[in-house]
């Protein structure tokens, strides 16, 4: 697993650095990397490094100090660099001595210009006629939208682009996005991930992400979020060895769709079949739809009929009426560990009684989309979406997956993990049904329950993405919308794809 720490923790652990190291040492350690990183980029781009140009935007704090320590790296490359002061009275004084030492010249951000727009005629040239830029506008201490001047010259950068820590205008503990903001070509972080590279807009602002060791590894405590990595989902997925019969691998309860909703049940069950080689028993009104799809379902027409399994996979499609509520009891008294979706999760919110029903001692997984959240919790969604997991996970000792283009699993422990889609093709009817699928038969296989749903959000935003791309490898292909028939479809194509991984 990837760790990710917030600033707080990050701040913490550097302090304790720097009893044994100086600051100045760990900034230019830090930035010689955003130096090495940025020459790789300039050679992608250019084909070279020597002679070509980069302009640093540079901020009050001591992000700009890594940019302007980095820009003393590059001219001894012979790069052209000059940096464009946000606010020149305060820029970090030991950098920047550092750039004019080495050759480079920095000029104001604001001054003369032939536009209204407040930013000098030299700032604006050097930002245009940059190969790269290094943004160290801001960095850990970044609080709300770019102040103008910054926002103005964030708005004229159109080359690629490194930041420094992260990129400027990102909220750095939530990812959220607030105006003009950093789109970045790669960001070199220090330490360790922090929220905004795996969250929501962040995720995607940031690029491609660089992990620098400045020595903080033996002074950072257990990271804040954890994102899972392709391989170690491919090594623990669960496939059937000699030994092993249809029961031994866990045989998945789904409980979905109705006449009115049939589609849910298929597509549940369908993702079931396709996750693991088990069993997979459908209860409900749809049966008959369910076994002409899939004949290898065991279907029967109602939950006190379906037999024993290992987990229930609960919700899409059942309704809100009497009917959906009684298939939600019986699962709940089930003693089983029950995947929770959907219309389960509107049952239990409108229903307090319903949480009776279940043994508290059984792992319970909710899957509320934004919509669902706020029904089961009384309150809108708000930017901080891993605090609002985390704390419904706690309040009802059940592991949360929070629905999105960046899915928070957040367990009842506190332990959250972050599955940043990096697209958003799974905005599709049925997508969840999908899921909800893919995490029953996991959970029926003896997954543990937040491993189970980082698994299942992993390999059902991979199977997306296959699907919407079709045979293509080329990466600038664009992909094309998919309905969640062509995502279950795409199911196998994942599971192998990670298991390759797993391989490699
Ligand atoms: N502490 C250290 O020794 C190390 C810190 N490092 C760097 O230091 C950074 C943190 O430095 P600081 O704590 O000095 O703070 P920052 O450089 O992140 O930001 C502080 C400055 O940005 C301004 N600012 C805040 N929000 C803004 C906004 N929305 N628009 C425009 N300006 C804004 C503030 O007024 C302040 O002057 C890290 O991100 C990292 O780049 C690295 O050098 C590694 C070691
Ligand atoms: N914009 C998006 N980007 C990435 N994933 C998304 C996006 N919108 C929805 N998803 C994912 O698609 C699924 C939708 O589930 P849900 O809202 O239950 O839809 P449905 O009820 O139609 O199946 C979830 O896994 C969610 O995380
Ligand atoms: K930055």
């Amino acid at each position: 697993m990837l760790g990710v720490w917030t600033p707080d923790q990050i701040r913490a652990a550097e302090q304790q650095l720097f009893a044994r190291t100086p600051e100045p040492v760990v900034m230019r350690r830090a930035a010689h990397a955003v130096a090495v990183h940025t020459a790789r980029v300039l050679t992608e781009v250019t084909d070279g490094v020597a002679g070509r140009r980069v302009a640093l935007l540079v901020g009050a704090g001591n992000n700009g100090g890594d940019a302007l320590w980095a820009g003393a790296f590059l001219r001894r490359r012979g790069v052209g660099v000059t940096a464009v002061l946000l606010a020149p009275e305060k820029a970090h004084a030991a950098g920047l001595a550092a750039l004019r030492r080495a050759g480079g010249r920095a000029v104001p951000a604001e001054g003369a210009s032939a536009d209204t727009s407040g930013i000098g005629a030299e700032a604006a040239d050097a930002v245009e006629r940059a190969d790269v830029v290094i943004d160290g506008i801001v960095g850990l201490s970044a609080r709300g939208s770019l102040r103008p001047t910054a926002a103005e010259l964030v708005r004229r950068v159109s080359v690629p682009v490194v930041a420094v820590d992260l990129p400027s205008g990102v909220d750095p503990v939530t990812g959220a996005v607030d105006g003009p903001v950093v789109q970045a070509d790669l960001t070199v972080t220090f330490g360790g991930r922090k929220p905004c590279h795996v969250l929501g807009a962040g995720a995607v602002c940031s690029g491609e992400v660089e992990v620098v060791d400045i020595g903080l590894d033996d002074h950072l405590p257990a990271p804040e979020l954890r994102v899972l990595r392709p391989a170690e989902i491919g090594a623990d997925w669960p496939v059937p060895g000699p030994s092993d019969d249809k029961y031994s691998q866990g045989v998945v309860g789904v409980a979905a769709g109705s006449a009115t909703y049939p589609g849910a049940a298929v597509l549940a069950s369908g993702a079931a079949v396709q996750a693991t080689a088990g069993m997979v028993r459908y209860a409900g009104p749809a049966a008959d739809v369910v076994r002409s799809r899939w004949p290898e379902v065991v279907a029967t027409g109602s939950v006190g009929d379906a037999g024993r399994v290992q987990a229930w996979a609960v919700g899409p499609g059942i309704g809100l009426g009497a009917s959906g509520r009684d298939v939600l009891q019986h699962v709940l008294e089930s003693g089983r560990p029950v995947c929770a979706d959907a219309d389960s999760i509107t049952l239990l919110a409108n229903d307090p009684t319903l949480w009776d029903a279940r043994d508290p001692d059984v792992p319970l997984v909710l899957t509320p989309h934004a919509g669902e959240f706020a029904r089961l919790t009384g309150q809108e969604l708000g930017p901080d979406r891993v605090a609002a997991a985390r704390e419904v996970a706690a309040r009802f000792d059940a592991v949360v997956l929070l629905k999105g283009n960046t899915t928070i699993i957040a367990a009842p422990d506190g332990r959250v993990l972050v599955n940043d889609a990096q697209h958003a093709w799974l905005a599709t009817a049925g997508s969840g049904d999908v899921l909800t699928g893919l995490i029953g038969a996991l959970l029926a296989s003896g997954v543990e329950p937040w491993l189970a749903c980082g698994y299942a959000a992993h390999v059902h935003s991979l199977a997306a993405d296959l699907a919407a791309h079709g045979e293509t490898d080329d990466p600038t292909e664009p992909g094309a919308p998919i309905g969640a028939s062509a995502l279950l479809e795409a199911v196998p194509l994942a599971i192998r794809k990670i298991r390759r991984a797993a391989l490699a």
